[in-house]
């Protein structure tokens, strides 16, 4: 069966990406993704302009057997010229998405301007859930900051971009996010990052899990996936047609991979379960997925991608 996707100019033959952060810090971890008949394409960790160290260990922490998991690893990454000498250094056969996460809205600027004056040719991704300044949320918590910075960007920057959001919990923050972005012209959104300030607790040790931010972190793992499906599903019946989703969040099966599309996700994309089991579980969802299309009789994921139905 047809499980292949189109987001601007870059065809992927697979649906699975990595999510950002997970299995993408270095060089290797990038050419062992690559090297993977299933992976669809790649997504750098998020670059800061300078490398950074990130949090004191502990900093992830995998919770009730495998089905969750806890981070604040802080942004630990090279550095953005490590990313784009990388992106650089060879042809690549699949598309690859550089992340970038900057700590201030001059560095977001900043980390784009040399992006967009460098001669990396493929598609960028705006993690949106980095910090802004202390005492206010992260940027995609603060709409009017998140138009701010949208407005700067789109002055200079002619290459494909995307963003990638944390979770919404109320559908009129799904509103308002979603008029903000149909104003500029983004090439995919990427729902969801880690749902924020979780807190994991040992009870032998009566002490949290990991060192950084009192133990609060981001949860990923299969705990998150009904709020991952919401958010791709409420975005995607919001944002224009030429925005297209990348689902992430809790994926572990094919059931999972089909329930995105259904939602209308373009691709997938997994971290905590691929932290697990590495790149190989794209083999593993592809062929779970190719085997629900054949049971339903589907030849190409176009026939359903998007059309989840309603009780009515
Ligand atoms: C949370 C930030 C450190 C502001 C951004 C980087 C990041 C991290 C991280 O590097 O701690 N972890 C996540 O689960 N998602 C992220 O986007």
């Amino acid at each position: 069966p047809q499980m292949t996707a189109q987001i601007g100019n870059f065809t992927f033959k697979h649906l699975f990406l990595n999510a950002s952060g997970v299995y993408c810090r270095t060089k290797q971890n990038l050419d062992d993704l690559l090297d993977n008949q299933a992976t669809g394409g790649i997504v750098t960790k998020s670059a800061t302009l300078r490398s950074r160290k990130g949090n004191p260990n502990p900093r992830y922490h995998s919770i009730l057997n495998g089905a969750g998991s806890i981070n604040s690893m802080g942004l630990p990454n090279y550095g953005l010229q490590y990313y784009l000498d990388y992106l650089l250094s060879k042809s690549f056969d699949k598309p690859t998405i550089l992340s970038v996460a900057g700590t201030s809205f001059d560095e977001n600027i900043e980390l784009l301007k040399q992006i967009q004056d460098s001669d990396y040719q493929g598609m960028t991704e705006l993690n949106l859930s980095c910090p802004n300044v202390v005492g206010k949320p992260q940027i995609a918590y603060d709409f009017e900051t998140t138009n701010k910075i949208l407005t700067e960007v789109f002055k200079f920057f002619k290459k494909p971009i995307g963003v990638k959001l944390p979770p919404y919990f109320d559908l009129n923050h799904f509103d308002q996010i979603a008029k903000i972005l149909n104003q500029f012209p983004l090439d995919h959104v990427n729902s969801i990052n880690s749902v924020g300030n979780g807190l994991w607790i040992d009870i032998e040790t009566e002490s949290v899990v990991i060192k950084p931010k009192k133990g609060f972190g981001g949860i990923g793992g299969k705990m998150v996936l009904p709020t991952g499906l919401a958010n791709v599903r409420a975005l995607r019946e919001r944002l224009k047609p030429s925005i297209k989703m990348i689902g992430t969040g809790g994926i572990t099966s094919g059931k999972d991979v089909f329930a995105y599309l259904l939602c209308g996700a373009d691709l997938v994309s997994v971290g905590t379960q691929l932290g697990i089991e590495s790149p190989k579980i794209f083999n593993r969802l592809e062929s779970e997925l190719a085997a629900i299309m054949v049971e339903k009789g589907y030849t190409s994921v176009n026939e359903f991608r998007g059309k989840l139905k309603s009780l009515e």
